[in-house]
């Protein structure tokens, strides 16, 4: 049967532990951690992260290997049948405002026909897996740049691919199995009154060049940031902003998104938000950030009506970005005195931060 829905797609499903996180915290962290720290890594390994899709070739790896897993365990009767979580990220010239994250394509290099056809493959496994809910977040750090990075060359040259690619992502993913959620960075990235009305007008007319389309199910904020849900007081670096954590970024998003014509419904990104306030000294430090724990396990039992899940989007132990001065991908803020260092290449496994996530852990494990 079609993995079609009505409402909240995060409901009637239960969510897929990727073997690759998996894979990482079994053959990387625990056999360098020893007694209760070891034991509480492998009950992480078990917790449902989003798979990232962050170069062609995970395509016919990871994203392959996960359906074909996840076809075999519903087909053993799995009750609830367990969705997929991926993330699509590997648009050209990519991380337009970082230089850590920078992807394998460049627009001056081909880049836009390379995307439309990665974006094809996916969009064939989706149709060749149609009996498995496919629940997908459509590249962080891209629309959100467009915003408020207009002023970085790489940002503005790439403006107009991005727009372009990612209303033909949203049109070519448009399936009765998929939910997408557009990244729409954080509260303290849009979330600012100088930029959420301008970002409310962008993510609509997205929205809306792509035709309204049903599998687009609204946002995904906080991707690969630390922010709390909901915070009984305002961390100091997030002042002045009234949004100073992610529910009162989302309660002020959606009436500005509504009236442009988008009715969003939203997922966050929980992964690294357990412990605040964060060790940032600024709220603008995004990499490797000190002080920081896994935060709420992923659920669809969110209590809040516009908010479909708490999900952990960026696998915690995942580098946000190297700190070695001298490598082609260092970008500054990795080498900040809030920023964990010494720091491998982005994506590559950071034991040390996965341990400081596991310390802070709350809830603990
Ligand atoms: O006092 N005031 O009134 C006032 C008013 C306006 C102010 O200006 C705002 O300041 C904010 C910072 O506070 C800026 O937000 C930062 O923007 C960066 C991109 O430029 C983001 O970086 C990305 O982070 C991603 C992970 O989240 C990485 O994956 C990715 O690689 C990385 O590039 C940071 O998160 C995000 O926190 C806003 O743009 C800026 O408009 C500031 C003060
Ligand atoms: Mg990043």
């Amino acid at each position: 049967a079609t993995a079609s829905y009505s409402g909240n797609p995060f409901s009637g499903v239960q969510l897929w532990a990727n073997d690759y996180y998996s894979s990482e915290v079994h053959t990387l962290a625990i056999p360098s951690m020893t007694g209760t720290l070891a034991a509480k890594a492998s009950a992480v390994a078990k917790v449902p992260s989003f798979q990232w899709l962050d170069r062609n070739v995970t395509i016919d790896t990871l994203m392959t290997r996960t359906l074909s897993q996840i076809r075999a365990a519903n087909n053993a009767g799995a009750n609830p049948p367990y969705a997929a979580q991926l993330v699509v990220y590997d648009l050209p010239d990519r991380d337009c405002a970082a230089a850590a994250s920078n992807g394998e394509w460049a627009i001056a290099n081909g880049g836009a026909a390379n995307y439309r056809s990665y974006i094809d493959a996916i969009r064939k496994l989706i149709i060749q897996y149609s009996d498995i809910r496919m629940l997908l977040v459509i590249e962080p750090d891209s629309m959100a740049n467009m915003v408020t990075n207009m002023n970085v060359a790489k940002c503005s040259g790439a403006a107009d691919t991005y727009h372009e690619l990612t209303v033909y992502a949203l049109k070519q993913l448009n399936l009765p199995n998929v939910a997408m959620y557009l990244d729409a960075g954080h509260a303290g990235w849009l979330g600012w009154p100088a930029n959420i009305q301008p970002a409310a007008d962008m993510y609509a007319k997205i929205y809306k060049d792509a035709g309204k389309p049903a599998a687009v199910r609204g946002l995904a904020t906080n991707v690969a940031n630390y922010n709390a849900w909901s915070i009984a007081s305002a961390p100091a670096y997030t002042s002045p902003n009234p949004n100073y954590d992610e529910k009162h970024y989302v309660e002020a998003f959606s009436p500005l998104l509504n009236a442009a014509g988008f009715p969003a419904h939203f997922i966050t990104d929980t992964g690294r938000s357990g412990k605040q306030p964060t060790g940032q000294e600024e709220w603008g430090h995004w990499c490797n950030v000190k002080g920081t724990g896994f935060g709420t396990r992923p659920t669809s039992n969110t209590g809040h009506e516009l908010l479909d899940a708490f999900v952990w989007i960026k696998p915690g132990g995942e580098c946000d970005g190297t700190s070695d001065t001298s490598a082609a991908r260092y970008d500054y803020h990795c080498g900040l005195s809030d920023a964990l260092q010494p720091a491998p290449e982005a994506g590559q496994w950071f034991q040390a931060y996965f341990e400081q996530l596991l310390v802070n852990a709350n809830p603990p494990f």
